[in-house]
């Protein structure tokens, strides 16, 4: 277990900057995701942290030894693709003890015992001798995963491991992950571009966008209070409202004043971000504060919710309302938001 430290890294690949100045620590036996929109710099980073990719600038320490410029092999570090290739001419055990026999590891006897706990913590013991192809896709990716922790890593760096399964294989996987990594406490960096994985798996999200890191925050922080319109907007789960804000309330477009939260305070032009699932529709003429006038659109019934657009001016907001919550389309409704929920961040 390690803590990994990155500080101010630049990186370029010709005249483009694609990492801006990146600082982040990483606590040791931490499970943190790298997540962010398509070229964001999620995979250069990693690789730079697995030493696969130079810095152009900034330096980087692995439990406190600057490895800016180790080679890979030298890291303590075990990194995990989305396209995990096995060798299809090796047995399962043959695949993960392949990287101990690489570095010269240990005794045969050494690598023997190595890949058995490796496969066991996988669970496929079982299936030691059987060859790739007669095993299921999330059984190869599990024999990946054993070659990964194989060599005792400090650190396991996985890009995008689960993006090639299916959706319950996935699921299944992420649980697993989750347990391995409790059972391990291996200091784990994650790379996706899905908000649900990275919120699910990981405690620490690091958000980044355009090369730089936007916010760092638990799932819980970066799903409720993302601090920029960026961070709502990525994690999809909130509307945008452009509104002036003065002494603590904000004007909307349409009419409707809110009062905003403490502490998130912009003055002037600002945007207000409001989830989905903190707007409560209320029935034309209800009296109550904090409130705004909005016309039902669309209704997507959801099962348990509804899923409701909203029309309020020239705005659409979306709304999830309990099922129980019934509109249809045309209706004139109030919608309540409760101050607290009520963030406003810069235009
Ligand atoms: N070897 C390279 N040479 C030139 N440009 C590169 C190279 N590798 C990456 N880039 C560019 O750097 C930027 C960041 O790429 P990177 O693969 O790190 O993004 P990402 O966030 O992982 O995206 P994705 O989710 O699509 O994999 C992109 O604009 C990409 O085109």
């Amino acid at each position: 277990m390690a803590t990994l430290e990155l500080n101010e890294i630049v990186k370029s690949f010709g005249a483009v900057e694609v990492l801006k100045s990146i600082s982040l620590t990483i606590d040791s036996g931490r499970f943190v995701s790298l997540l962010g929109p398509s070229g964001c710099g999620k995979t250069t980073l990693l690789r730079i942290i697995a030493g696969l990719e130079t810095v152009t600038r900034g330096n980087l320490r692995i439990a406190g030894r600057d490895v800016t410029n180790v080679p890979p092999e030298h890291r303590d570090i075990a990194m995990m693709f989305q396209s995990y290739a096995l060798f299809p001419h090796l047995s399962v055990q043959e695949n993960v003890r392949f990287p101990l026999r690489m570095r010269r590891q240990g005794t045969r006897k050494d690598q023997e015992e190595r890949v058995r706990t490796a496969l066991e913590t996988v669970q496929l013991a079982h299936l030691a001798e059987r060859m790739p192809r007669q095993l299921s896709g999330g059984q190869q990716q599990r024999v990946a995963l054993a070659r990964a922790i194989v060599s005792d890593p400090k650190i396991l760096l996985l890009d995008e491991p689960l993006s090639n399964l299916d959706a319950r294989l996935r699921e299944d996987m992420q649980v697993e992950l989750i347990e391995l990594h409790r059972r391990l406490g291996l200091t784990t960096v994650f790379v996706t571009h899905d908000q649900e994985e990275a919120l699910s798996l990981s405690d620490t999200v690091v958000l980044m966008n355009a090369g730089r890191i936007e916010q760092v925050g638990s799932p819980q922080e970066i799903y409720a209070a993302p601090r920029t319109s960026f961070a709502s907007d990525f994690m999809g789960s909130a509307n945008l409202v452009p509104a002036h804000v003065a002494d603590g309330v904000a004007a909307l477009p349409g009419g409707g004043r809110l009062a905003v939260m403490s502490g998130a305070r912009a003055d002037g032009a600002a945007k207000l971000v409001l989830r989905q699932e903190d707007l409560r529709m209320l029935p034309a003429g209800t009296q109550i504060g904090n409130a705004f006038i909005a016309t039902v659109d669309t209704r997507i019934f959801l099962g348990a919710r509804i899923r409701y657009v909203l029309r309020v001016g020239e705005l659409r907001l979306k709304c999830l309302a309990p099922s129980a919550d019934f509109f249809s389309p045309g209706d004139t409704v109030v919608v309540h938001v409760p101050p607290s929920c009520v963030r406003a961040v810069d235009a």
